[in-house]
């Protein structure tokens, strides 16, 4: 066996914190990973032996096959790099999927998906869909699964210090606004139901993961959920959003990931707690690439 290599970096000093502008534990001790608090050559070093594949999960459906390219180019320079990475592209047209050069030890698997008249259910339909790809096949596959939006690029590291049991990115437009203001679903009858007075954060769909099979109990109780709303003709405010936050409300989540990990390119500034942007969504005309507005 290869041990890990040692790695020169400062001593930790517990009188010294590297953030005081931003809270880096949550009040049940999950890590919220951002720039400064953490060394990227520990991580990589503590990783990069346990010979680990990492699924990743991507949907592109209808007009979003145009983002693939991007989205993959940016991911082999960026995401998870040196380490064995499985995408998995779920399409309804498989021959619109890139040719992109891959790293050696990585690849990409396609899977045909139906395309659903409406965004809103191409969203949604990701949890059931995930899950039965997990019960197919990613289980035996891999050691963790990533599952991120399409309609995204990489310009920064997003690496092995994102590994956790359960993992949920903190939504770049509500981290700094409080919890009445968080687009939870608020109607009672509905299975992601949040009242007023609760909430720790709002998380946004378009980034979750974490150990397979805590991945899968996510995404099968989301569906779960989708579904005994749609029995009663009730669609979530935020669709599959909506029932993630709720499902994380009470799974609380083991690690978060601050906004620097899943940024929006409609923000005109950058905020000084945001010392570096490493995924963002990219300007997307919504009429035009959406089914329907
Ligand atoms: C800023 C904002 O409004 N964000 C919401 C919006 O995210 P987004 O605007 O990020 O949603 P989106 O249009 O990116 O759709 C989510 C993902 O579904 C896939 N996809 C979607 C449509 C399609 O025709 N083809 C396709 O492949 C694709 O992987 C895409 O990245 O909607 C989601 C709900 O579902 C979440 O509630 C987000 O919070
Ligand atoms: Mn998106």
């Amino acid at each position: 066996m290869v041990l890990p290599q040692r790695v020169h970096y400062q001593q930790p000093s517990i009188l010294r914190p590297q953030r005081t502008d931003v809270l880096a534990v949550s009040p049940w001790l999950a890590p919220i990973v951002w720039e400064g608090i953490f060394e990227p050559e520990i991580i990589d070093n503590m990783y990069k032996y346990l010979n680990l594949t990492i699924a990743t999960t991507v949907f592109a459906v209808g007009k979003y096959t145009r983002f693939l390219r991007d989205f993959l180019e940016t991911a082999e320079q960026h995401y998870m790099v040196g380490f064995k990475v499985h995408y998995y592209i779920f399409t309804d047209q498989p021959k619109q999927v890139p040719e992109v050069a891959l790293a050696p030890g990585r690849e990409l698997s396609v899977i045909l998906v139906p395309k659903f008249n409406r965004w809103q259910e191409i969203s949604l339909r990701r949890m059931e869909i995930i899950q039965t790809t997990i019960e197919e096949r990613i289980h035996k596959e891999a050691d963790y699964i990533y599952c991120l939006d399409v309609d995204m690029k990489f310009h920064n590291r997003w690496g092995p210090e994102v590994l956790g049991s359960l993992v949920a990115a903190i939504h770049p437009w509500f981290y700094y606004r409080n919890r009445v203001n968080f687009t939870y679903e608020r109607r009672p009858e509905s299975k992601a139901y949040i009242p007023m007075d609760q909430g720790d954060f709002y998380y946004m769909a378009a980034v979750f993961g974490g150990r397979i099979e805590n991945v899968h109990k996510l995404t099968k109780t989301c569906r779960e959920n989708l579904e005994a709303d749609k029995s009663i003709d009730l669609e979530a405010v935020w669709q599959e959003e909506s029932h993630f936050n709720r499902y994380l409300l009470y799974r609380k989540p083991t690690k978060l990931l601050s906004p620097e990990y899943m940024w929006d390119d409609l923000k005109n500034s950058q905020p000084p707690e945001i010392k570096i942007i490493r995924f963002a969504a990219i300007l997307k005309n919504k009429a035009e690439v959406r089914e329907n507005v």
